[in-house]
C-alpha cells in the first residue's frame, strides 16, 4: 500500500492529523532518564506509549539521533512506533548526488515516509521518489524566520521559488508520494500553494513552539483530508521543566496531544 494510502487510514481510524514530532533534546530530557542505556530511547518508548493513540504519524528529526548512541535510540523508537502501527516521518532533509543518495535512501528501509531537500534538483532525490510505497515530504516554504531569504526570492519567471519547488514536486509526483512540507508560520503561503498543488499533501511543522497558525495548518495542510500537523516540544516537553522535575512528563505528553488533536479537529 502507498503511504499516503496508510496515512489516511490511519487518519481515520485515529481522528487525528496530529504528527507528534519526536526530538530528544538530551539537555531538556528528565534528570531520571539519565538511569538508563540509552535516555533517548527510553524517554521516547514513554512518549509514545502515552500518545500513540492520538497520533496520526510520528516525526523523529534526524539531528536529535546522529551519534552512534543516538542512531540505536532512533532504530529502537522508530521499531516501537510501528509495533503501535503509526507511521513514521523521518525528518532527515536529506539529498545528493545520484550514489550518495542512494545510500540515504535506505533509511526508508526503516521509516514510512522522509522529508528531502529540493536544491539540489530532481537527480538527488530519485532514489527517494522512485520508492512508490513511501512518502517523500519536498522543504518547500519553511518555518523558519529565515525561510524567506531564498525560498521568497521572485524568479525571472515572476514566480517565488518556493513556488517553482512545489510545481517541480507535483511533476515528480508520479508515484502518488510525494508531499510539501509548509511551515504553520507562512499562512498565506500555505494558502496559495494549497491552490497551486491542490492534490499535494502537506506536512506543516510550525505549530506549538514556534507559534505557528493552527487554523491555517489545517485548512490549508490537508488534501482529501490528508496531511500532517507537527508539533514536537509542545508535546513533548510539556510536562518537563514544571515543579515535579519532570517525574510525569509522558502522562503530561499524552494530554498535550490529545488537547492539540481536539483542536485540530475542530478546524478540519
Ligand atoms: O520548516 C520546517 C521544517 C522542519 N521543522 C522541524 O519540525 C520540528 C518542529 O519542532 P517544534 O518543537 O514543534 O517547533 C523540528 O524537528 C524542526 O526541525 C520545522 O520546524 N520547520
Amino acid at each position: 500500500m502507498q503511504f499516503f494510502e496508510r496515512l489516511d487510514e490511519r487518519i481515520r481510524e485515529r481522528d487525528s492529523v496530529l504528527c507528534v514530532g519526536l526530538d530528544p533534546d538530551p539537555d531538556r530530557l528528565p534528570d531520571h532518564m539519565a538511569e538508563y542505556d540509552l535516555p533517548r530511547w527510553a524517554f521516547n518508548r514513554r512518549i509514545i506509549d502515552a500518545t500513540h493513540e492520538h497520533a496520526a504519524a510520528y516525526k523523529p528529526n534526524a539531528a536529535f539521533y546522529e551519534d552512534p548512541d543516538g542512531w540505536r535510540a532512533l532504530v529502537e523508537t522508530m521499531a516501537y512506533a510501528h509495533g503501535k502501527d503509526v507511521p513514521v516521518v523521518l525528518d532527515a532533509k536529506r539529498a545528493d548526488i545520484g550514489n550518495t543518495a542512494r545510500q540515504y535512501a535506505k533509511l526508508l528501509d526503516r521509516a514510512d515516509a522522509i522529508t528531502v531537500n529540493p536544491y539540489m534538483g530532481r537527480d538527488s532525490l530519485e532514489p527517494f521518489l522512485s520508492k512508490p510505497e513511501t512518502g517523500v515530504f519536498v522543504l518547500c516554504r519553511t518555518s523558519n524566520p529565515g525561510g524567506a531569504d531564498l525560498q521568497d526570492l521572485e524568479l525571472a519567471s515572476g514566480e517565488a521559488v518556493y513556488e517553482r519547488v512545489a510545481a517541480l514536486a507535483d511533476l515528480w509526483n508520479t508515484n502518488g508520494n510525494v508531499g510539501l512540507v509548509v511551515g504553520a508560520t507562512a499562512p498565506e503561503e500555505l494558502e496559495s500553494l494549497r491552490e497551486q498543488v491542490p492534490d499535494l499533501p502537506f506536512l506543516v511543522p510550525g505549530v506549538g513552539s514556534q507559534g505557528g497558525d493552527a487554523e491555517a495548518a489545517v485548512e490549508f495542510g490537508l488534501a482529501g483530508g490528508v496531511g500532517l500537523i507537527n508539533s514536537s516540544r509542545g508535546i513533548i516537553f510539556a510536562g518537563v521543566g514544571g515543579p515535579e522535575g519532570g517525574e510525569n512528563f509522558a502522562s503530561a505528553a499524552g494530554e498535550a496531544a490529545k488537547r492539540l488533536k481536539r483542536r485540530l479537529n475542530r478546524y478540519r
